[in-house]
């Protein structure tokens, strides 16, 4: 019995010439028609690589046109009046398309409250489906489901909302057959209620047997558009399956030209939909209906946001001006409420899947502190064991001779040994003294690498230091030469050799401080006349980690959230799942606000979580306000993530965005100042450094950490400027290049 159709002035969808080619010249929907009336369930049929899913895609709002024209209860999909992607819609993909560790019950709860159901709808829902679809417990986790409970699953996230239009890619695959027919009653069910419109896509022919319109789609063209009854009866044959097989073998021959040569024998009346579909191409038959046959009573009859009807009322419709601006304001909060339900949807997306992932989620939290705790630990620390030879020409045998206390005192007998003076001065924690006979021998063990340098001490070199300081100013050349302690060092290792030669230097300075005081000199008579005195800022043992934890810690709250919101975006893009939420109506501001407040909250728990481990282990101490510290390390936090955002944009896969975010970060390392200060960069890289994202903020850290100054400071303010201006441009970005993509 042929399937009773609803009458209906008016299409649910109509598609007119549409075209769209995902490569140029390659078409994937080459002139498509198509019509589905409202409250109709139709079966859109075709082999595979047709073109089905993309047709779909086009009408869920998802991509648009190349050309031709879709409407949606008589609106274009994408825009406001559609309502669509949205809420009148239901879309299930092909994909399974849900996240694969949350459970079934979460999952249609994420879905329905982007619909803006209340708590208890979809509980009533999930019940009710639970039942109807034969789903497994809602506890269980997705990615623990057989392949055919996940499509279920699936199919319940479509329905949780009790949709207008309801478009099905697939549904059936993977199903039981007693399932299956459940599915299609339920539809039928739907769509006798007179509500629901659907479009269904599958691959088992017969079973489109009960759609009331089955479309035929054979390289991006529909064939015919008809009942399964009228098919059936107008080619004679008890198989859907058949006709299928004989259209397309006639669509095949008349490409190739052997049915109808001419093009003007077509009659527009009596030719077949794929003759018309065929010719119409090279517009020798008329195709496209005028806007006037659409039907106008259409718009008033969009169930819910009537947005058109209110967006198009002006004065002249009988309606006064305040009654039309509360409409708009209607329309204003209705929209911010959707919106506000959609990100707390989103929020809560995000905190399960943080949870769902603890190897991330403990990477994510302690990363920073772990990295900031190894750096307290490991770095700005004085070298020690450092092995230096020493030729002592004066006492050969100085490792014993030295060992004895040596009386101080300005006596002659006190000034003999003086070279065990300076050698006992010097610090034996960091320089290990080895003693060698000559120092051919101690420079041949520089070259092997047993040792950092060799100190050479002259022959009577007491004698010479005290025949220097009886002359005065006439000493001569060798009892000058006599004096010098000479060091050959091992340099290429600068930071080592550097804190190596200030040893040398500070030792020597005390030696001779002393020597000259017991001699009966003043201790300002043997200083180097050059002082240090208090410093403005810091102190006179700053240490090296104390400069570089401030950039350390900056730069890592900027590259988290850049890797972690990067990743998350893909892992969404590639399972299916961003697309399922956008035709859902989720939007790219609702995607970047609900990103926005998680991983606020995750970098506000970092800064906290370091900052404790730095203050109370490794003596790390804010000199400045801790608001102005812990704003900036929000900001470096936001600033990654919007860049994050970017790369999920940009990028294909995950490794590209690990790839690219630590191309960004690694030369940010060296260019920002961290590690070596910017003073001591060539000029014009300097400059360039300015512009990145981490340099300005990085030295304000410093100021607010070491220097203990306020946000108006010179030094401090450009940090926040820079950074915010970056988080504004990347966000601006990200917004171009999603349109862009899209
Ligand atoms: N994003 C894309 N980029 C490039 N080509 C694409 C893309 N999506 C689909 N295609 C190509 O477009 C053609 C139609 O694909 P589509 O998925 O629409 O077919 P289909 O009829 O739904 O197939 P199936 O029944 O196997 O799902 C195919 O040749 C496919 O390779």
């Amino acid at each position: 019995m042929e399937n009773p159709r609803p009458v209906y002035t008016t299409p649910a969808v109509s598609v007119q010439n549409g075209c769209k080619a995902y490569f140029k010249g390659k078409p994937v929907l080459d002139n498509f028609n198509m019509t589905v009336p409202k409250g109709t369930i139709y079966g859109l049929l075709g082999a595979s690589g047709c073109g089905k899913t993309t047709m779909l895609s086009c009408l869920v709002g998802l991509r648009p046109l190349d050309s031709g024209e879709i409407r949606v209860y008589g609106a274009k999909p994408g825009t406001r009046e559609s309502g669509i992607p949205g809420k009148r819609l239901g879309y299930m993909p092909q994909d399974i398309a849900l996240y694969p560790h949350f459970t079934i019950k979460e999952i249609l709860q994420y879905f329905g409250r982007i619909y803006g159901m209340s708590e208890f709808e979809i509980l009533e829902r999930i019940e009710f489906l639970t039942n109807f679809l034969d789903l497994p417990d809602g506890a269980r986790v997705i990615a623990g489901l057989s392949g055919g409970q996940q499509r279920r699953t699936s199919l319940a996230v479509t329905l949780i909302h009790d949709p207008e239009l309801l478009i099905l890619d697939e549904p059936t695959v993977g199903v039981d057959p007693l399932l299956r027919e459940n599915i299609w009653d339920h539809l039928c069910q739907l769509v006798e209620r007179g509500r629901t419109t659907v479009i269904i896509t599958t691959h088992y022919i017969e079973e489109a047997r009960q759609s009331h319109t089955v479309g035929l789609m054979r390289n991006g063209r529909l064939l015919t558009e008809k009942s399964p009854d009228a098919l059936l009866k107008e080619h004679k044959a008890t198989l859907l399956e058949d006709i299928v097989l004989t259209l397309c073998r006639k669509d095949q021959s008349l490409i190739e030209g052997t049915v109808v040569t001419d093009p003007k024998k077509v009659d527009p009346v009596t030719a077949t939909l794929s003759e018309i579909s065929f010719y119409s191409k090279r517009k020798i038959l008329p195709s496209k209906p005028k806007e006037s046959e659409y039907n106008l009573h259409l718009q008033s009859e969009i169930v819910g946001l009537n947005y058109k009807r209110k967006y198009s009322m002006k004065p002249t419709d009988g309606l006064n001006n305040m009654k039309r601006r509360q409409s708009i304001i209607e329309i204003v909060n209705d929209e911010a409420k959707a919106q506000r339900n959609r990100i707390r949807a989103l929020i809560v997306r995000n905190v399960i899947n943080f949870f769902r992932n603890p190897v991330f989620l403990f990477g994510m939290i302690f990363l920073p502190a772990f990295q900031v705790a190894l750096t307290a630990l490991t770095i700005g620390y004085d070298v020690s064991d450092m092995a230096i030879g020493v030729v002592n020409g004066e006492l050969p045998n100085w490792k014993e001779e030295c060992m004895v206390d040596i009386e101080r005192g300005c006596s002659s007998g006190n000034l003999q040994g003086l070279s065990c003076r300076y050698l006992n001065s010097l610090p034996r924690e960091t320089l290990n003294l080895i003693p060698y006979d000559t120092k051919e021998e101690a420079i041949n063990e520089i070259h092997k690498g047993n040792l950092w340098g060799v100190l050479t001490i002259p022959a009577n070199y007491s004698q010479h230091i005290v025949d220097r300081s009886s002359a005065g100013n006439f000493a001569e050349n060798a009892t000058l030469d006599g004096t010098i302690l000479g060091t050959t060092l091992d340099m290429s290792h600068y930071m080592a050799a550097v804190l190596m030669v200030r040893k040398f230097y500070q030792s020597f300075e005390n030696y001779i401080k002393d020597l000259g005081v017991d001699c009966g000199g003043l201790p300002q008579e043997f200083q180097i006349p050059l002082q240090y005195r208090e410093p403005v800022y810091g102190s006179s043992d700053s240490k090296y980690k104390e400069y570089i934890i401030p950039g350390a810690l900056t730069m890592l709250l900027f590259l988290i959230p850049m890797c972690s919101c990067g990743l998350a975006y893909i892992s969404d893009k590639k399972q299916g799942t961003m697309e399922r939420s956008r035709s859902a109506g989720v939007q790219t501001f609702d995607f970047m606000m609900a990103f926005f407040f998680t991983e606020g909250l995750v970098i506000i728990v970092q800064t906290v979580f370091s900052t404790t481990i730095l203050t109370l282990g490794f003596d790390f101490t804010i000199n400045g306000s801790i608001i102005w510290y812990s704003l900036l390390c929000l900001l470096a936090g936001l600033c990654g993530q919007s860049w994050g955002f970017i790369l999920g944009l940009i990028c294909s896969d995950e490794p590209s965005v690990l790839l690219t975010a630590f191309f960004i970060y690694l030369p940010m390392l060296i260019l920002t100042g961290i590690t070596w200060p910017l003073e001591a960069v060539p000029a014009y890289m300097r400059y360039f450094s300015y512009c990145l994202p981490g340099t300005l903020p990085t030295a304000s850290m410093r100021s607010i950490v070491i220097r203990g100054l306020g946000i108006l400071h010179p030094l401090v303010w450009p940090g926040f400027v820079s950074i915010t201006v970056w988080i504004l441009v990347s966000w601006v970005l990200a917004v171009i290049i999603y349109r862009i993509t899209k």
